[in-house]
This record gives structure tokens, sequence and C-alpha cells, in this order.
């Protein structure tokens, strides 16, 4: 996501400690990593946090920070919230050469500039490549009517890209569609390469979660080599595909009801060289006829998954039980008591402030002394509470599934992005295990 004026979007940072702040500058200047528009920040805890560019990070630079650049360093992942601009960035922000780019050409058109018209133009997008998403809330003013699609042409120059798209809101009705219109170009398909995994997509079609990268990077690093995994909202394979290309799992069964989805994911598993590990089941998850099958079992549906707890504990292998991964935004509003689940709201992207730090746990279970200090500083006290009561309810449902009592227990919390006012986006990993029969 692109920052607009003063305001910033989140961007992803590596933190390490002060000592190595040098080394590390130096390495991700040499890979072409570091991220300029954005400021060195200090974080709260003494550790220094370098932006960088999200979409070209993978693993392998980490594992080269911590084990070979600096060997004993702390190297973690995070999303700065708010990140100051850097120096360069506000001598001439994008947003600064579109007001100008498009003042000047309205004005051409003998139309006053306003300050309406001002306040109208954009403040955050995404950029995929040569085509630019726009965010829903810009050129609703109808004067901007009369100046299309020409208005287009000097936007995306402005900006330097060929395409130009505009959203909606993300669609309630499930499918995670976001309305999307085409502005300027004539196709809606986009590429992405996440962590050496290529993903491509019709903007127009899918959603694309920019703030997944942490869990995208996680899910990368987890030991799943010969595991059988369920993905029930596989989408166009953010998941299914570091799965299925780093954490070495055997095989994926892959769920999702976008047609569009479907398309795009067929053709990213071809792409990445992994078409034969996977099946797509092709329809509603809850109405899947896989059972007894599932070492591990992916639910990336927010605001909420819980409707696909109970396909998810059927998936279960029955003999030796797996790992749940269930998404869920988490509400923790001061004074406010705890949503229970199945009653969260529907996803509003906009970042919180003030300054957050969301840190990632790269290794499941296995975190350092320090990395754990930082981990226990960004978790909430709701998150625990909503991760008990999710336990219980699986407890329940997987009694009810095998008619037998199940052992679970919440291996790790994982916060992904967050949503302004209070709302998280995590992650609990739930191991659950059929009770040794007893006599
Ligand atoms: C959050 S999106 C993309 C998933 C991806 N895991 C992520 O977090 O970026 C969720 C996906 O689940 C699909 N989906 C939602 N409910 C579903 C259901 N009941 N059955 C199958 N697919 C579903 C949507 O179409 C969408 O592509």
């Amino acid at each position: 996501m692109d920052r607009a004026g003063g305001k910033s979007a989140a961007v992803v940072a590596v933190v390490t400690e002060p000592r190595f702040t040098q080394r590390y500058r130096e390495y991700l200047e040499k890979q072409e990593l570091l991220e300029r528009q954005h400021r060195v920040e200090k974080m709260p805890d003494g550790t220094v946090a370098l932006p960088v560019l999200g979409e070209a990070l993978t693993e392998r630079h980490l594992r080269e920070l911590r084990n070979r650049v600096a060997p004993g360093s702390t190297c973690v992942v995070t999303q700065l919230l708010n990140p100051v601009p850097s120096k360069k960035a506000q001598a001439c922000s994008p947003v600064q050469r579109l007001r100008l780019e498009v003042s000047r050409w309205v004005e051409g058109r003998g139309v006053t500039w306003s300050a309406q018209l001002e306040a109208d133009l954009p403040r955050s997008w995404q950029r995929h490549g040569d085509l630019l998403l726009l965010s829903e809330d810009c050129f609703q003013a109808k004067q901007w009517r009369n100046l299309e699609p020409e208005l287009w042409e000097t936007v995306a120059s402005a900006l330097g890209v060929q395409r130009l798209a505009k959203r909606g809101r993300v669609s309630p009705d499930g499918t995670r569609t976001p309305a999307v219109n085409l502005l300027l170009g004539d196709h809606g398909w986009v590429e992405h390469v996440d962590n050496g995994i290529r993903y491509k997509f019709d903007v127009t079609q899918c959603m694309f979660s920019f703030g997944n990268i942490t869990e995208k990077l996680r899910v990368a690093s987890l030991p799943c080599a010969g595991e059988v995994l369920v993905d029930l909202y596989a989408g166009i394979g953010y998941f299914t595909l570091p799965f299925l290309v780093h954490a070495g799992a055997a095989f994926v069964h892959a769920c999702e009801w976008n047609p569009h989805a479907v398309v795009a994911l067929r053709n990213n598993l071809e792409l990445n060289g992994v078409a034969d590990r996977c099946q797509i089941h092709f329809g509603d998850n809850r109405k899947l006829k896989l059972s007894n099958i599932a070492d591990r079992v992916n639910l990336g549906l927010i605001p909420s998954s819980e409707e696909g707890w109970p396909i998810a504990c059927q998936t279960l292998r029955q003999d030796a039980g797996g790992i749940l991964h269930i998404h869920q935004n988490v509400e923790s509003f001061p004074g406010k008591t705890l949503q229970p689940p199945g009653s969260s709201e529907m996803e509003k992207e906009y970042w919180s402030s003030p300054q957050q730090m969301i840190t990632n746990q790269l290794k499941n279970g296995a975190a350092s002394d320090s990395r754990r200090k930082m981990l226990s500083a960004a978790t909430k006290p709701e998150w625990q509470r909503w991760a008990e009561a999710a336990e219980t309810r699986i407890a329940t449902l997987l009694q009810q599934v095998y008619g037998k009592p199940w052992k679970t227990q919440i291996l790790h919390i994982q916060p992904v992005k967050s949503y302004a006012p209070h709302v998280d986006h995590i992650v609990l990993d739930l191991e659950c295990r059929p009770c040794p029969l007893v006599g």
C-alpha cells in the first residue's frame, strides 16, 4: 500500500538490536530490500526497526541476517502502522505530485480548482505493478464525472502507472469479492511475487491482502513436511502456496467458492509447479465431503471463520488429530467486555493509531527469550480470552463429531494486522489430539 500526503500506511520492517543496525542496513541495501520512503525507527523496547520492501523479503534473507550478517542478532518481522516518512519522501510525495498535476489539468479544462476537489483526491492506494487500485473514499464529487475518462489518464500518469481501478467495500456476501471498477486499462490481472511465490489474479474479482505478509512468512516456516492440509478458505492461494512451496506439505485440499478465485488458484498452482500436490474443492466448504484426513487445517477467513469450525474438526485425522490455524478479528475496547466467538464486526480496512507494533514469531513454539519478550509485549488479554473461548468451543465440537473426548491446547496466538478502532486480526494455533483410550 502506498502512502498519501502526511498520512502513512503500514510498512513492513525488520527489527533487531541497535548494535546490529549498520550491518543490517548494509545487507538490506545490497539486496535492494531497504524501503527509503520511511525512517529507521527506535522501538519502545530499545530495538531498531528498518523499513523494508515487504514483498521482496524472503525467509532466506531473514536466515542470512540472523546467521551470517549478524550472528546472534534477533531478527523479527514487524509492521509499523504509522511509519515516519523520510526527508526524501517528504520533499516530493506522490500525493503532492498528484495534486499538482491534476489541479493543473483541471484548470486547463476551465474548471476552478476548489478545496472540495482537493479534499476528494486519493489518500491511499494499492500498487499492483502497473495497476493502481484506489480506495473508495476518493473522486466522489460530481464535478469529476464531466472530466472522465481523460481524468484517469492524468491521474495514472501523475502516479506512474498504466492502469487504474477503484474499489468499494469488500462485499459482505462471504466471497470477500471487492467491488472494484476498472477506470483505465482493459483488464484487471496483476502479478505479485512474495517470498519467491508467484500470485496472479484479477483485482476486480479477487482480494489481495498486503497485511497478510507476516502470516505468509510464518506459514512458510512451519514444519509441515509430509503433512496433509486442508485450507478451508484458499482464495487465490495466499496460504495454500506457502504451505506447498516452502513448508513442505505433502498435499493440500484447497476449498474455495468464488469461481474467479478458483481460476486464479489453479493458475497459481501451475505457475509455482505444485499443481500435482493440491486438489481444489470448488463450492461451499460447509458441505465438504472430506473427513479423517488432515494433519493441519487453515481457517483464513476474517472477521471470523467460526462457521468452518465443525468441518475443520471433521477433516482432522481421527487417530492422531492435528493443528488448526484459526483466523479471527478480535475487538479490544478498553472497558468493553470480550466478544464471544461469532459476534465480531465486518472488517474495516484502516490502520489504528498511535504507533503499534505487530511482531512475527517465525518458528511456531520456538521463540528465543528476546523474541518472546517482544511477543508478550504485543499480546492483549482479549486475544487470550477469545482463544480460550474458541478452544472450549472446538473441544465441544470434537466431542460431538467423534463421540469421545479430545485434548486441546493453545500453542500460539499470532497477530497479523490491526484495524482501527481496536480490532486485531489474529491467528490461533490450536492443537487437537484424541484422548488415548483408558483400560
Ligand atoms: C480472506 S479470503 C482469502 C483467503 C486467504 N486465506 C487470505 O486470508 O488472504 C477468504 C476466501 O474464502 C472464500 N470463502 C468464504 N466462505 C467460504 C465458504 N463457505 N466456502 C468456500 N470458500 C469460502 C472467499 O471466497 C475468499 O476467497
